[in-house]
């Protein structure tokens, strides 16, 4: 390890963020009573240009009205190359109760862009004399932002969370796609005449996971476009979570159980965690630093792993 020791990500669940269009209001209480980990009323891509003020105040009046119980409740302002996302932060701050946990930016290119976020929030705060500070979760969604991802993942104290946006990233990247996230049929390899499907988002994902633990945020898997695909979105998100994600989005409801599943670990893989504490805390006592565990080497780094689920079974066990 570094001298400068990796900092934790914040103690919450994250396994299933749940998204809904500000426009559409009869989705509300629905989301509220999903069994998401976080909510995110959308005021960006979901809502067309002429909805946006509505939008805004129908989330606003949202926040105050509807029971969240303890989600994470989060608003997508929109973008900063728009002429809405100040008046999103402005309106918002000023005016949605304390309820509101964090604001999600998206398309974030560099560090400056939450810079500028950070500056009109912290005054408006200030202004209002708001107690509890919102925390920032972002989208890594451009070719600008995978490259700046560490300087983003650093920018700021409220920063908790980065999320890749397969969508807008292949747009920005001029991938040859309209897929939205999972197996793309070209992007394949050939061995002795049989078709291989490697990930296409695997390297942006271990980029995002790499700046996040580096900062102690939750790194996120976004969108799954098809929601009648069950078994493509299980497979992007078991593949997100051996990276080393938390969560991923859901765009409809029937998404929301198959994260969640996929994110818990199972009572199988906590066990096996507590036995290799238990027996690394025995090999411990016998001055040993390593020692074997059904025929396999654990040693003091697998007590980092075994940590990992049972922190998380942990937080899901409340
Ligand atoms: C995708 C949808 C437009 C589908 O809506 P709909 O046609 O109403 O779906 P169903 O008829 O199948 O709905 C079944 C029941 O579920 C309720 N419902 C639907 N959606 C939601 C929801 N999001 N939350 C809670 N409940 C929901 C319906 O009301 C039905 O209920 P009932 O009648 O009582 O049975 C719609 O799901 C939708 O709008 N989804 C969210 C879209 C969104 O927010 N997109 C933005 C995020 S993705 C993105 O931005 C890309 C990213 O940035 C990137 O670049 O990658
Ligand atoms: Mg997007």
């Amino acid at each position: 390890m570094s001298f400068r020791t990796q900092p934790l990500p914040p103690a919450r669940l994250n396994r299933c963020q749940l998204f809904g269009p500000g426009s559409r209001v009869s989705l509300f209480e629905k989301m509220a009573k999903s069994d998401a980990d976080v909510i995110n009323l959308d005021l960006e891509d979901s809502v067309a240009p002429d909805d946006k003020e509505q939008a805004r105040k129908n989330i606003i009046q949202a926040i105050g009205d509807i029971d969240w119980g303890q989600k994470t409740l989060s608003v997508r302002i929109n973008g900063l190359d728009t002429p809405f996302w100040y008046r999103d932060v402005v309106d918002l701050l000023e005016q949605a109760g304390e309820r509101l946990d964090q604001i999600m930016i998206p398309k974030v290119g560099n560090a400056a862009d939450i810079y500028a976020v950070d500056a009109l929030v912290t005054a408006v705060e200030r202004a209002k004399g708001r107690s509890k500070p919102i925390r920032f979760e972002v989208i890594i969604e451009s070719a600008a932002g995978i490259c700046h991802v560490e300087e983003i993942a650093a920018s700021s104290p409220r920063m908790e969370a980065v999320s890749l946006g397969a969508a807008d990233f292949a747009a920005s990247m001029g991938m040859a796609t309209t897929g939205i996230g999972g197996t793309q049929e070209n992007y394949y390899m050939i061995r002795e005449g049989q078709k291989y499907w490697p990930d296409p988002w695997h390297w942006a994902q271990t980029a995002i996971v790499a700046a996040c633990r580096t900062h102690g945020l939750l790194p996120v898997d976004g969108p799954f476009g098809d929601f009648s695909d069950t078994d493509g979105f299980v497979a992007q998100a078991r593949r997100s979570a051996t990276l080393g994600m938390v969560g991923k989005w859901a765009i409809h409801p029937s998404q929301v159980a198959l994260a969640n599943e996929v994110f818990s670990p199972s009572e199988a893989a906590i066990g096996e965690a507590r036995e290799i504490l238990a027996a690394m805390d025995e090999a411990k006592r016998s001055g040993a630093g390593a020692t074997v565990y059904k025929g396999r080497l654990v040693d003091i780094a697998s007590i980092k792993q075994a940590e990992v689920i049972v922190r998380q079974a942990e937080l899901i066990a409340g």
